[in-house]
């Protein structure tokens, strides 16, 4: 990924607190600003007054005057720009989530998703969009520091210029050691980022309902705990190692600052006992060097505080800024489904280093006919499916709706035109008029829509049974508003029941040009299976569609059935031909009948 300049980082940075939050965006910088000359006007108003005290120039009330409204602004401001800060964390956090949400779901396909370099750049931009505001806060303290410097470096040169840069000199090694420890901070940061998402991991394997039966089954919940503690062991190691570095750095650095500092003090008390320089012009010594230590030392800090969160937002800028996973180049618009769809020698791999999955696949997907898909485990038949719904293209050959290449179409126009139950569906912990609805969202608030595509899923009976019908919380994570008493708040359904709730998602959408149904009733019992089929096979009459199973009795009507192995296409017929044929869909067909029928005899 790209490798962010500091000055872009920062320009992105304040252009995204800026849009987010412009008024508060201005009160900080005041306020900040006015922190800045707080310090400088005390040390000051207390010189004035120490020589006023002693006759020497000006009015003592003046100078106490200043003083106590320095006071006063030095107690105010801090709380003012504390405030200014939060404001503009929470609106700058809410901005930056937004779009990086929005970037994400621009990735038209899946690749980014199943790659874990990406997520782990994806969490470390999410956690850097809860602190991005800190940039800018380290960078107005930068500022604000720098004129603090400045002023009390004045004063001091005024003194004694030696001692002013004497002082700023030991500027340098401490910059160059705070840098480093930045530097190796976010490269620890990226290097635990894989054992942080799999501490994550088990951590959601110990506490979340779906595991939660074979974590006792199995009894593994000691096991997994151990490795998520041993993850967590060594993300610590890590950090431990860093802040033993950043104390031997900073104990270093603040010996160097004290011996600067003392033996100012001491060349100070000699001038002074000569009388070269006034009592008040030693206390604004002592001040000075104090105030340009700090000050410096503030710069420091922030500056490679800054380093760390600009190296941490790049990870934020490279996620809102990565190229499209496909190219989305629509040049041409995809017409309505009237001949079929086309696979022409397509060949297709996860990776350039992963073994080929679809080897120079043909088929043809003809307007209105049903095609099946069949064959063994991992034969690529879900792979299929995804090219054809552009979450990946082929790496060789071409996939033609109606002539048009899927490459040079809009993913979205293309999704809009299908319809789809995938073999590993979403169970949404949402309602069940939403769990249906999400299929369509036109007429996600559409009661008699959603209740239609129930009843033709066959799931309208179980679900107006709920204890608040379709409204009914399909989850028992979450509660119904103002609900949290009730025990009838949220309900979990059976597999099968989750299956034929996907089938009513599907069916919401009116009249897809192409339903795919990959295992649709792998969860139904044959009974069940067999009143789905008839539903679906009304349903998709007249229609384009790909159904893929196991159970080949229920692929036995399509119009063409295609045997997948190994990524190649081994056979293609009706049931008959492919039963005359006697090859592998016939083998298949046969034993799975065989076993139906001992089982009815056993
Ligand atoms: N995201 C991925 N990255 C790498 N390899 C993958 C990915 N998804 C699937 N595969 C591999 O692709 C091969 C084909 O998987 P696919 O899911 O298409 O098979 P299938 O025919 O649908 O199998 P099943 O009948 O078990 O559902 C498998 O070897 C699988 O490991």
């Amino acid at each position: 990924m790209a490798e962010w300049s500091w000055p872009r980082t920062l320009a992105a940075v304040t252009g995204l607190a800026w849009r987010s939050a412009p008024a508060t965006v201005l009160c900080y910088v005041g306020a900040t600003l006015a922190q800045a000359a707080v310090p400088i006007a005390t040390a000051w108003f207390t010189k004035a007054l120490l020589d006023a005290l002693n006759a020497e120039r000006g009015s003592v009330l003046g100078a106490a005057l200043g003083l106590a409204a320095s006071g006063l602004a030095a107690g105010v401001l801090p709380s003012l720009s504390t405030y200014a800060n939060g404001a503009l964390g929470r609106a700058v956090g809410l901005r930056a989530t937004d779009r990086l949400f929005a970037a994400t779901g621009k990735f038209a396909g899946l690749r980014y998703f199943e790659d874990p370099a990406f997520l782990d750049r994806l969490r470390l931009a999410q956690q850097s969009t809860t602190d991005c505001h800190g940039l800018l806060g380290s960078a107005f303290d930068v500022g604000r520091a720098a004129l603090t410097v400045a002023g009390f470096l004045g004063a001091l040169a005024l003194i004694n210029p030696w001692m002013a840069v004497i002082v700023l000199a030991s500027l340098a090694p401490a910059l160059a050691a705070q840098l480093r420890l930045a530097r190796q901070y976010t490269t620890m940061m990226w290097q635990t980022s894989p054992s942080q998402r799999r501490e994550f991991f088990y951590g959601q394997l110990l506490t979340g309902a779906q595991a939660a039966k074979e974590v006792r089954l199995f009894g593994i919940g000691g096991f997994l705990r151990g490795r998520m503690l041993a993850e967590r062991r060594g993300v610590n190691r890590a950090q431990r190692r860093l802040d033993l570095r950043r104390l031997a750095t900073n104990g270093a650095l603040e010996l160097l600052a004290a011996l600067v500092a003392g033996g100012g003090l001491v060349w100070a008390g000699l001038v002074a006992r000569e009388g070269r320089i006034s009592a008040g012009d030693v206390v604004m010594f002592i001040g000075a060097v104090a105030g340009t230590q700090l000050g410096l030392n503030t710069m420091v800090h922030m500056i490679a505080q800054m380093a760390q969160s600009l190296r941490m937002f790049g990870h934020y800028l490279d996620v809102t800024h990565a190229p499209p996973d496909l190219p989305v180049a629509a040049t041409a618009r995809l017409p309505a489904l009237r001949r079929g769809i086309e696979l022409r020698d397509v060949w297709f791999r996860y990776g350039d280093d992963h073994p080929w999955i679809l080897r120079g696949v043909d088929l043809f997907i003809p307007y209105g006919g049903t095609v099946a898909l069949v064959g063994l485990n991992g034969a690529g038949k879900s792979t299929l499916v995804k090219l054809l719904c552009r979450f990946y293209d082929p790496t060789k050959g071409t996939i033609l709706w109606d002539g048009v290449d899927l490459r040079h179409s809009d993913p979205a126009d293309l999704r809009a035109r299908i319809s789809a139950v995938f073999q590993d569906h979403m169970a949404y912990d949402l309602s069940a008029a939403e769990n249906i609805g999400l299929g369509h969202l036109p007429l996600i608030d559409s009661g008699p829509d959603i209740e239609a595509a129930a009843r033709r899923a066959g799931i309208h009976d179980a679900l107006v049974a709920l204890p608040r019908g379709y409204r009914t919380l399909l989850t028992r994570l979450f509660f119904s508003d103002g609900d949290e008493d009730s025990a009838s708040t949220g309900v979990e359904l059976s597999g099968g029941q989750w299956q034929r709730i996907a089938i009513a998602r599907a069916l919401l959408r009116d009249g897809p040009d192409l339903m795919i149904l990959d295992e649709p009733s792998s969860g139904l019992d044959p009974e069940a299976e067999h009143d789905i089929h008839v539903r679906m096979r009304a349903g998709r009459s007249g229609r384009t569609g790909l159904l893929i199973s196991h159970r080949l009795n229920t692929v036995r009507d399509a119009d063409l059935i295609v045997v997948l192995k190994e990524g190649r296409v081994a056979e293609r017929g009706r049931h008959e031909d492919l039963m005359d044929l006697r090859g592998p869909y016939a083998d298949l067909f046969t034993l799975q009948s065989a076993g139906y029928v001992t089982e009815h005899i056993g």
